[in-house]
C-alpha cells in the first residue's frame, strides 16, 4: 500500500480557496465560533462516542469483546459502507410532510396496529431509516451480494416514501447504479463484505491509518472519487470516502475506560486527525450562519433564489474549499484554547473524563457542526439556503 501522510484534500482546498476567491473566511467570527464550539463540546461532553448515542445508528461490539468473527462486526461495517455509498443529496424543493421521508413505527415490536405512533425521517436520516426498516423486515439489504443483484423494484420498495410524501428519494437511479457497482466490487474481490476489505488492508499494513483507508477506498471504488477539476487542476474533496472512514472510526471508538489500553480495532495506526471536514451542503450552511464564512452579495442572491449551481462551478468549488479551510482553522483555534485551559487550570483538572480528554480533530468538529445544524433546523431558525446541486458526491 502506498504511504500517504498528508491528506490531498487540505492542499487542494487551500489552493481552490485562493483560486476561486468568492467565499471568504472571517477571522474574528472564526475565533468566536471556535470558542463557542470548544465551550459547548466540553459542556455537552461531546466526543467520538456521541455517534453511538444516535438512535438510528447500528452499533458494533465494544473494543474489549471485538472479534472479526462476530457477525455484529461484519454487519456494522457493511451497514456503514452502504450508508456512505448512498450518503448524498437529500435536499428537496418541497417543504414539510410533502418532501421525501421514510416512516417508521416507533415500536416495531408492539403488535398493536391501531393508534400506533409513527415517525417520519427526512434528509440523511431517511436513508438510515429506510435501510434499518429493510433489516427489520428481514431483507438482507446491507449484504453486497444482495444489493448488487436484487431487482430495481426491490430497491424502490425499500426506499418507498412515507404516505404523505409527494416525491421519491432523489437520484434513485444513480443510487441503484452505485449499489450495483460497489456490491460487485466487494463480491468479486473482497469475499462480499467491506469487513474483508478492511481485513485485507490490515494484513498488508498492521498499523493501518484512517487516511490509508480513505485513499484505498478512493482507488478501488470509482463512485467515491469526489475529485473536481477547476482551472485545469484536480481538486480533492473526497467527502464520502472520508465520512465512511470517520463513521467507522466513531462506531468502533473504544469506551473511555479502555481507550488507553486498547488501540482502535479498525485503525490501529490512528490518524483520524489527518482527515478534513466533509464538504457537503449542510456544514457550509452552518459555517455561514455562524459568520465563519462570508458570501458576497451576488452569491447570496443566487442562494436565496434557489439557483441550481453547476457541478465544478466556481461557486461550488469555493463554498466547499472554504469550508475545509475554515474547519482546519477552527481546529487550530480549539487546540490553542485547550492549551490555554491546561496552562491556567493545570492538566489534572482539565475536564475530568469529558470531551477535554478526547483529541480534537476536524472530523469531530464536523460531526458537532452537522448535529448543531439539525438542532437549528428543528428550532426553525432562519438560515440562508444551502447551495443546490444534484450530484452523487455529497
Ligand atoms: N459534513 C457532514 N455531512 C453529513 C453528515 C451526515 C450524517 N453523519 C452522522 C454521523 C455523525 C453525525 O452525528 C451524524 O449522525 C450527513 N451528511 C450530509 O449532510 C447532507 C444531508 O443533510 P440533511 O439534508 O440536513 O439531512 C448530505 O450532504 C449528507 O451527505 C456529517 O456528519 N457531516
Amino acid at each position: 500500500m502506498s504511504e500517504m501522510t498528508v491528506n490531498p484534500v487540505i492542499e487542494s482546498s487551500l489552493w481552490a480557496y485562493k483560486a476561486t476567491d468568492v467565499v471568504k473566511l472571517n477571522d474574528s467570527s472564526l475565533k468566536a465560533a471556535a470558542k463557542h464550539i470548544h465551550t459547548r463540546m466540553l459542556a455537552e461532553g461531546y466526543n467520538p462516542r456521541t455517534w453511538r448515542t444516535q438512535p438510528l445508528h447500528m452499533l458494533p461490539p465494544e473494543a474489549e469483546e471485538f472479534s472479526w468473527d462476530d457477525p455484529r462486526t461484519t454487519a456494522s461495517l457493511d451497514w456503514i459502507f452502504l450508508i456512505s455509498s448512498l450518503n448524498f443529496n437529500f435536499w428537496s424543493e418541497k417543504c414539510g410532510s410533502e418532501r421525501y421521508g421514510v416512516q417508521l413505527r416507533e415500536s416495531w415490536t408492539s403488535g398493536d396496529k391501531d393508534g400506533e405512533k409513527v415517525q417520519v425521517f427526512t434528509g440523511y436520516c431517511s436513508l438510515v431509516a429506510a435501510i434499518n426498516r429493510a433489516l427489520e423486515e428481514d431483507i438482507s439489504f446491507i449484504d453486497p451480494e444482495f444489493y448488487s443483484t436484487c431487482p430495481d423494484e426491490t430497491v424502490a420498495h425499500i426506499f418507498r416514501p412515507a404516505p404523505r410524501s409527494k416525491e421519491p428519494i432523489p437520484l434513485l437511479k444513480e443510487r441503484i447504479a452505485i449499489m450495483r457497482e460497489n456490491g460487485r466490487i466487494l463480491v468479486e474481490n473482497y469475499g462480499g463484505s467491506f469487513a474483508n476489505f478492511i481485513q485485507d488492508l490490515q494484513e498488508e499494513k498492521p498499523k493501518l491509518t484512517a487516511l490509508d483507508v480513505v485513499m484505498k477506498v478512493t482507488e478501488v471504488f470509482p463512485s467515491f472519487r469526489d475529485i473536481t477539476t477547476y482551472e485545469g487542476r484536480e481538486v480533492y474533496f473526497l467527502k464520502r470516502a472520508q465520512i465512511l472512514v470517520a463513521e467507522t472510526w466513531a462506531a468502533f471508538f473504544p469506551a473511555p475506560s479502555t481507550s488507553n489500553q486498547i488501540p482502535h480495532r479498525i485503525f490501529p495506526g490512528g490518524g483520524i486527525h489527518q482527515l478534513t471536514m466533509f464538504a457537503d451542503y449542510r456544514v457550509p450552511q452552518i459555517l455561514h450562519h455562524l459568520g465563519v464564512l462570508t458570501y458576497p452579495p451576488p452569491l447570496l442572491t443566487l442562494l436565496e433564489s434557489g439557483h441550481y449551481f453547476e457541478h465544478g462551478s466556481k461557486e461550488e468549488v469555493s463554498i466547499r474549499a472554504a469550508s475545509v479551510v475554515a474547519v482546519e482553522r477552527v481546529r487550530d483555534e480549539i487546540l490553542a484554547l485547550r492549551h490555554q485551559d491546561k496552562e491556567t487550570a493545570g492538566a489534572a483538572t482539565s475536564g475530568g473524563g469529558s470531551g477535554a480528554d478526547v483529541p480534537i480533530s476536524s472530523v469531530l468538529i464536523d460531526f458537532y457542526l452537522w448535529d448543531a445544524a439539525k438542532r437549528i433546523e428543528d428550532d426553525g431558525e432562519i438560515v440562508v439556503p444551502a447551495h443546490r446541486i444534484r450530484s452523487i458526491w455529497y
